[in-house]
């Protein structure tokens, strides 16, 4: 649905040119709740914003639904803008206007009548569930009600794609959880294609489909969210994931003086045979657990588990060989 062809920004008004954005190619498929993640500076912003033409790109083509739309303006421009709604990390909202005008203001610069803006109106505020704040200002509002009516705002104009830059930066995790939710539903229910700049991994792991990783102004991976939390390979991603599997070992774990110490990494249906077990009842060692996490990323499975091998040489050898043959990722620690 969308497609970046090599796509370069460079910004040229300060001391020296900021190359923002470098050559980046995406396809993003229609209906995809589409992650961006990075460093901060990465370019992920400015990435987006090429979408819309907010950010018009130096060199390269941004295509929607196979329509060149790089060299849009004017009418065609206003009615790209229109057709792609943005949300906000600081929500953007008029302070100055009521919950109500803040919707309306979008299906008036579209040109909508009075009688369908109130119409329409009220369905937004009670799809994002805030029918009874239509008269509240935005100052009456909680962070989360305030990306609500963000939401709403950007859902004005039943857009095919919602921008969102870093929706729920400003939310605590369980306003964050919730909003998420919203989101989903609202791709799930109007097939509305969603891109979402996050540095959390919360939001990725929630109702990424697929992400893109970017690091000063290329994307450094790319791919199903899955693949690429069980395989990162750049040190953000790789960052982000440990975060999330609390990876890291306590020291104190690696103290006890005999026995072998291995991390195994569980990846997909894998991680659900009986690996432990099989070795226990297959080779006279000892097995203990000394950590494990395991997160459901997309319903499958991915972490990792820390255990202790005691026994007889030989006999710990053959049941880390075993052990070894039937997991994702093998390490010995000790
Ligand atoms: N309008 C602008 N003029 C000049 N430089 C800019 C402009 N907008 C962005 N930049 C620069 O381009 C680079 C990429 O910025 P961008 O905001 O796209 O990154 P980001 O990955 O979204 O970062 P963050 O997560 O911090 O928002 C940065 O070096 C930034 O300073």
């Amino acid at each position: 649905m969308i497609q970046l062809t090599d796509i370069s920004v460079r910004f040229d008004g300060g001391e020296s040119p900021v190359e923002a954005v470098k050559s980046v190619s995406l396809h993003i498929g229609k209906g995809e709740i589409f992650g961006i993640v990075g460093t901060s500076g990465a370019g992920k912003s400015t990435l987006v914003r090429t979408i819309n033409l907010l950010e018009r790109p130096n060199a390269g083509t941004v295509s929607i639904d196979g329509v060149d739309i790089t060299r849009f303006k004017g009418e065609e421009l206003r009615k790209l803008r229109l057709r792609t709604g943005m949300i906000f990390q600081q929500f953007n909202l008029i302070n100055t206007r009521t919950v109500f005008d803040n919707v309306a203001f979008a299906l008036k610069v579209a040109g909508r009548s009075k009688q369908e803006i109130g119409q329409r109106v009220p369905e937004l505020l009670a799809l994002v569930g805030l029918a009874d704040k239509s008269n509240a200002y935005p100052a009456q509002l909680s962070g989360g009600q305030k990306q609500r009516v963000g939401i709403a705002r950007a859902l004005a104009n039943s857009p095919q794609v919602v921008l969102c830059d870093e929706p729920t930066s400003a939310l605590d995790l369980e306003t964050t959880a919730s909003i998420l939710e919203l989101l989903q539903e609202i791709n799930r229910k109007f097939g509305i294609t969603i891109v979402i700049i996050t540095h959390e991994i919360a939001v990725v792991k929630a109702i990424c489909d697929r992400v893109a990783v970017m690091d000063a102004g290329t994307v450094v991976e790319k791919g199903a969210v899955y693949d690429i939390f069980a395989n990162p390979q750049h040190e953000f991603t790789r960052q982000l994931v440990a975060r999330t599997l609390n990876l890291e070992l306590p020291p104190r774990l690696l103290d006890s003086p005999r026995e072998t110490i291995i991390k195994l990494h569980y990846r997909g249906e894998r991680a659900e045979e009986p690996v432990i077990s099989e070795t226990i009842r297959n080779f006279n060692v000892q097995v203990n657990i000394l950590h494990g996490h395991i997160e459901y990323i997309g319903g499958k499975p991915l972490g990792s588990l820390v255990i202790s091998l005691d026994g007889e040489p030989d006999a710990v050898s053959r049941a880390a060989t075993f052990i070894k043959s039937r997991t994702a990722g093998f390490e010995v620690l000790k």
